[in-house]
């Protein structure tokens, strides 16, 4: 990742002055999702794009060792080698964003991808994910002991009471807490939108987060009922542009939950790129959260070069 921000002092102001025209909101959003499909090598093109920006996730209970080093080894190899030759995109060093585990992970993680000579980042939820319902003290520890462990990025819910509850200094002190709990690691700051109320709430929360020195701002853990949806989408990132306008500072965005097909990765990309710029369309500023979502865009690769959908045994790792 690029230079970082630093945070600025909490600005109430600004916040107290923030309004989200609902209904206007909504048409930009349908605009976005109803564009016509970009088709052939250009759809190919913004699907490796994709590739590059996911954070492949694993968030289950019975994650254990092994289902961790699968992970690792398709964050390396997330598109068959045969597929990419034909591209002749072997030798462009495609590999997922990052990988994302539960603190308990990481050290698995860190040693599948030493092992591989893979150089890609590991990050780790914490601070009581997916709920944020643990004491300061103990969501604080999680990052250190994460960090400690190896990962590069720390992805921390936020206390969903003080954003309901209109405690902005509060909440910006708990963020600014995890900042520098991170030291070097990247602070990926989750709102859980489908748990904030409204979009005033989740333009409001996405300011307080990058006040504190968020690195991105994500919507979701990928847990609640309602997670990465463009309309919320599109009011944290106007509220990155607004902060961008102000302080100069890039900070990124990752969508997560429930995003599963090639289809919306594209409309994700430009959503960031017609709203944000190029800078937002990179690993650096933009990533998406999510499981199973490489599966669908490896078999759309797959259908690209082939010309036919692939039988399950042909791509056995998605
Ligand atoms: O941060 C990532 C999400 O937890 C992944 O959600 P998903 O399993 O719906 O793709």
């Amino acid at each position: 990742m690029s230079s970082r921000n630093p945070g600025i002092e909490l600005d109430l102001e600004w916040i107290a002055k923030v309004k989200v025209n609902h209904p206007a909101v909504l048409r930009r959003a349908q605009q976005i999702q109803s564009r016509r499909a970009v088709k052939k090598e250009w759809q190919a093109a913004w699907l490796l794009r994709a590739v590059t920006c996911i954070d492949l996730t694993t968030l289950s209970g019975d994650d254990s060792p092994s289902n961790v080093y699968r992970l690792c080894f398709k964050a390396k190899h997330p598109i068959r080698e045969d597929l990419l030759k034909s591209m002749n995109m072997h030798n462009k060093g495609i590999t997922t964003a990052a990988v994302c585990v539960y603190p308990s992970r990481v050290s698995d993680a860190v040693n599948a991808l030493e092992a591989a000579k893979c150089c890609i980042p590991v990050a780790s939820v914490a601070t009581g994910f997916p709920a944020g319902q643990t004491p300061l003290k103990a969501r604080l520890e999680e990052i250190r002991v994460a960090v400690e462990n190896g990962a590069r990025e720390i992805d921390v819910v936020i206390n969903r009471t003080l954003a309901l509850t209109g405690q902005w200094e509060e909440l910006y002190k708990e963020i600014s807490q995890f900042r520098e709990a991170c030291g070097e690691a990247h602070l990926k700051t989750i709102l859980a939108v489908g748990e904030l109320g409204s979009f005033t709430n989740i333009y409001k929360a996405s300011l307080v987060s990058m006040m504190a020195g968020s690195d991105f701002i994500k919507t979701s853990t990928g847990k609640e009922s309602v997670n990465a949806t463009f309309p919320v989408a599109l009011v944290m990132v106007r509220a990155i542009r607004d902060y961008f306008w102000r302080t100069g500072y890039k900070v990124g965005f990752k969508p997560a939950g429930g995003i599963r097909s090639a289809k919306e990765s594209i409309s994700w990309l430009s959503l960031m790129k017609e709203e944000l710029g190029d800078d937002w369309v990179k690993p650096q500023l933009f990533r998406l959260g999510a499981s199973t979502l490489l599966a669908d865009i490896e078999r759309q690769i797959f259908h690209y070069v082939t010309g036919r959908y692939a039988a399950y045994h042909e791509l056995p790792m998605s």
